[in-house]
């Protein structure tokens, strides 16, 4: 299942941001990456210069994997309930992150499998199930609770959207779910298990040779099914994965630009563009994870991450650390004198 092709950032005001960016009074590529971004803000926002990075709005997509019962990950599936009551009390990596650099956190229970009971209803407004199956024994989701997976993450980017945000982030929480993301990547790449899998938080060479097996077990048992990027999600995606994706998809298509973050992130802005050819323009890469796929992933979309700091954190770190850089080339292309200005023509 495919959608309408996602239409790109605004080409005049590209070419407009690139023409004042060659004008600044700055030796001609001086900006480096800087300047690239500056550019692309300008081309979402089609204004120039860009609008100051203000509202930037982060949302935390969480839930557990039933494969993560199956010796995949170095930690117990406990952590996923753990860490949404410590994004809601705000004391997560992310959350000094985000308050250092001014950005809104959105915690969503999607698939946690736990009650989470005394955590605000809001957090859980948009579950859809109690953790997700454990997909190299079984599909992750029914058809219809793919879907609504999906248009629940396009509901939060609608809801962030109507709010103010001018650039959206996502995150992720669940134990367990580096297996599915690169299941998800292989699916869109055509790759091995061999060539996606990676160590997640932090596997010892045994348990790595166990997950790659694990990945090629839910690759074989979906079969022609990976064809299809809504079937993916089904087979071997996950509930929280699934809604990121619909909201990367909602964000690309009401043409609000989004930083991605690590392998959850990028798996679900590839599946969003193998749904929606042309959404990834939508997208910039805020960091290099330790994860093969993300990097793989990457390259297939085009996008060259801002940061590279060996993080392997998740919750959206990576983006939320990259928000900065962007905010610098905002001002750059903002405020910086032009060469015409400062010297006249005789
Ligand atoms: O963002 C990444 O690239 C990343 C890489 C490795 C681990 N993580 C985080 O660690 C958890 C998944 O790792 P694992 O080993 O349980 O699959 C999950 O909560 C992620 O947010 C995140
Ligand atoms: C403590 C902990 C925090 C995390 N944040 C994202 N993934 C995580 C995994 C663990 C184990």
């Amino acid at each position: 299942m495919t959608a309408a092709a996602v239409p790109p950032p605004n080409p005049d005001a590209r070419a407009r941001a690139a023409d004042r960016l060659a004008g600044l009074a700055t030796p001609a590529g001086a900006l480096g990456r800087l300047g690239d971004l500056g550019v692309w803000v300008a081309a979402t926002q089609g204004e120039v210069p860009p609008r100051p990075l203000d509202d930037v709005r982060l949302v935390i997509f969480a839930g557990d994997h039933g494969v993560a019962q199956h010796g995949v990950s170095a930690y117990p599936p406990a952590i996923t309930p753990a860490m949404v009551r410590t994004f809601v009390l705000g004391k997560a990596g992310v959350s000094a992150l985000a308050t250092a650099h001014g950005v809104h956190v959105r915690v969503l229970d999607i698939s946690v499998d736990d009650d989470l009971e005394g955590v605000p209803a809001d957090v859980q407004a948009h579950k859809v199930r109690r953790g997700s199956g454990a997909i190299h024994v079984e599909d992750a989701l029914t058809e219809a609770e793919t879907a609504q997976a999906l248009a629940a993450g396009r509901a939060v980017a609608r809801e962030e959207i109507e709010a103010g945000a001018q650039l959206l982030l996502s995150g992720d929480m669940g134990i367990g779910n580096t297996t599915p993301a690169s299941a998800m990547v292989a699916a869109g790449l055509g790759l091995p298990a061999a060539e996606v899998t990676g160590r997640g938080t932090g596997v010892d060479d045994a348990a790595l040779q166990h997950k790659t097996a694990v990945v090629q077990q839910a690759l074989d048992r979906a079969g022609d099914r990976l064809a299809d990027p809504v079937q993916t999600l089904q087979a071997v995606g996950s509930a929280d994965l699934a809604a990121t994706v619909g909201y990367l998809l909602e964000a690309a298509e009401s043409g609000v630009p989004v930083l991605l973050d690590g392998l959850m992130s990028v798996a679900c802005a590839l599946t969003a563009d193998r749904i929606a050819p042309g959404a990834a323009a939508w997208f910039a890469a805020g960091h290099r994870s330790t994860e093969p796929a993300q990097s793989l992933a990457l390259d297939k979309l085009g996008l060259s991450p801002v940061l590279d700091l060996g993080l392997r954190l998740g919750e959206g770190s990576g983006a939320v650390a990259a928000v900065p850089v962007l905010r610098s080339a905002v001002a750059l292309l903002r405020d910086v004198a032009l060469l015409a200005d400062l010297m006249p023509p005789e």
